[in-house]
């Protein structure tokens, strides 16, 4: 079975640049507080979008992020290349603003099946040229905490589309999904991450998931809601394998400064 390898150099303020895999990275911001490393993503990232709401945040909060500076420069520097979603929470003066910027508005309101999220994830996969698409790694900023619903509906899209890398972070946290069709190699970035970390089993139990790296080691061991599933673990060096037969959630804490 084939090694996939994991970092979160995007946490990084300079992605090394002989690290493994090298990928290109897109941000989506979600309708919830900006994460304070918010400008980092935005700086890594090549295409950045907003679901619906997520623009009146880039709007309200940059400018908070950099007090020193005139909040009409920092709107401008922090323009989203694509605005996306069903428009009910974008404020029209929002609209208006970025538009005249020249950011591409698309309105699904006719969808109401699908999350703004999940809406900006097809529109980053139908625009990625096919080569391209093994490289492509989606950051979501705003994903975790907040209301549970939309929590679960951020959870769900790893699994709609799970061959694809996509990370949902929060302030405190990052999640991502570990497909069953590879092993997998997870290299901490101790500065930035960590040490609390878990992997969850949602959606199927797994009869069989052996790791190496946690203080806490599955070996060959059976994971499932309503038995154990391993919440509340640690990360005890540079590096973490997991193998299952299910796709696992991974998930690890973020830093404070
Ligand atoms: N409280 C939250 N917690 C987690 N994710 C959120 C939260 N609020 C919004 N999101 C995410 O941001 C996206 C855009 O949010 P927005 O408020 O525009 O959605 P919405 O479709 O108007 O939501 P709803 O009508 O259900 O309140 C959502 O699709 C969701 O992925
Ligand atoms: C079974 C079912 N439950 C909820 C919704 C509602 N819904 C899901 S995604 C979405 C768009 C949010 O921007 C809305 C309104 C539905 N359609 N089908």
């Amino acid at each position: 079975m084939d090694l996939m390898h994991h970092s979160s150099t995007f946490l990084l303020p300079t992605i090394p640049l002989h690290h493994r895999p090298s990928l290109t990275y897109a941000l989506v911001v979600l309708n919830q507080t900006l994460p304070r490393f918010a400008p980092l993503l935005w700086k890594h990232a090549q295409l950045r979008l907003c679901a619906d709401g997520g623009a009146n945040r880039v709007f309200d909060e940059m400018p908070l992020l950099f007090p020193e500076e005139d909040a009409s420069d920092v709107r401008r520097r922090y323009k989203p290349d694509v605005i996306n979603g069903d428009m009910d929470s974008i404020r029209k003066e929002v609209l208006d603003f970025y538009r005249s910027l020249g950011t591409k508005i698309i309105d699904k309101s006719h969808d109401q099946d699908t999350t703004d999220l999940h809406k900006c994830i097809t529109y980053i996969w139908d625009f990625a040229p096919d080569a391209n698409k093994s490289s492509l790694c989606i950051l979501v900023a705003g994903a975790l905490g907040g209301r549970y619903d939309h929590e679960m509906g951020n959870l769900n899209v790893l699994y709609c589309f799970s061959s694809l890398r996509i990370v949902l972070l929060s302030d405190d946290s990052l999640i991502y999904l570990l497909p069953r069709t590879h092993h997998h190699e997870i290299h901490i970035q101790t500065s930035v991450e960590g040490p609390h970390c878990g992997l969850i089993p949602i959606g199927v139990p797994s009869r069989s998931s052996t790791t190496t790296g946690l203080q806490w080691n599955l070996n060959n061991t059976e994971m499932r809601f309503g038995g154990l599933i391993s919440s509340s673990n640690i990360v005890v060096g540079e590096k973490v394998t997991v193998q299952s037969d299910t796709d696992l959630l991974w998930t690890i804490s973020i830093k404070k400064l």
